[in-house]
């Protein structure tokens, strides 16, 4: 079945798939897959598959925000995606995970207009448990010298990312207007840092009933004044991205192992 917006066939489509907001991004980690061969490269939504560690597996671009974002989900999902990873940046809240960190996202403050439209005020936007335990393990052992799948350790890395867990905020708003953005109370209340999709993410996957995860590169502080002093493009988050990138399909592959292994 075709899927009208991504332009995507559902026989094509595997089990997992790595989501990220940045075309550019979907089509490096392309580039990390045995096989990779693109599918469709429609609006905002770039479409790959390919193999990695044995798992075949989707890399999607989904974009800005979560409405386009939640097309995208929703149609991985029909098209018969179970297992989603969301690959992205955010801004910190906490000195304690600057510029060059990591963190995998155990569930999202709804601060976006998209998922008020699906389910009521209070219904919590949460990871799925099975896939943030098997990213915050694929992300501590990235740059640790292990590797799962191996028995051959490789060199350990003295400066890999430091990579924390817990709660993002997703918001709607990327540049401030008259309005204030709650920044002070979501940090206060004890959240780690602010994108725009992950609640989209984990609401689209517990309504339809797939699973989804999140890791985030951090690009700087989400309060800071984000016109003047915001750069994403340092050697600090690029190499946050690549650990990243390499977490998020390491866990990918392991769960698919593990979902062999139950069957
Ligand atoms: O790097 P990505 O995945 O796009 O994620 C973040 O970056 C974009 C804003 O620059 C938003 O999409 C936000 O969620
Ligand atoms: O939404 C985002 C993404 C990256 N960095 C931010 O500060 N906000």
């Amino acid at each position: 079945m075709l899927m009208p917006i991504l332009q995507i066939h559902s026989e094509d489509m595997p089990a997992y798939a790595i989501v990220c907001g940045d075309p550019a991004r979907a089509e490096k980690i392309s580039r990390k897959l045995e096989d990779a061969r693109e599918l469709a490269f429609s609006r905002e939504y770039r479409t790959f598959v390919g193999t990695f560690e044995g798992a075949l597996l989707a890399v999607v671009s989904h974009g800005v925000g979560s409405p386009g974002a939640a097309v995208c989900f929703e149609e991985l999902i029909r098209a018969g995606v179970t297992t989603l990873i969301r690959v992205g940046t955010a801004g910190s809240y906490t000195a304690d995970y600057p510029a060059g960190s990591v963190i995998v996202s155990t569930a999202a403050v709804r601060s976006d207009g998209l998922t008020r439209q699906l389910v009521p005020d209070g219904f919590p936007a949460v990871a799925n448990i099975d896939v943030t335990s098997a990213l915050v393990a694929a992300a501590r052992e990235v740059g640790s010298g292990k590797v799962a799948s191996q028995d051959e350790a490789s060199s350990v890395d003295a400066h890999a990312p430091k990579v924390g867990t817990g709660i993002t905020v997703t918001l709607d708003a990327f540049f401030t207007g008259v309005e204030d953005i709650p920044h002070r109370k979501y940090k206060q209340a004890g959240a780690l840092a602010a994108e725009m999709e992950i609640a989209a993410l984990y609401i689209v996957s517990t309504l339809r009933g797939a699973r989804a995860g999140a890791i985030v590169a951090i690009d700087g502080f989400a309060d800071s004044d984000l016109a003047a002093e915001y750069d994403p493009h340092t050697d600090a988050v690029a190499k946050a991205v690549e650990h990243e990138i390499e977490a998020a399909l390491r866990a990918l592959a392991a769960l698919a192992r593990q979902d062999q292994a139950q069957q």
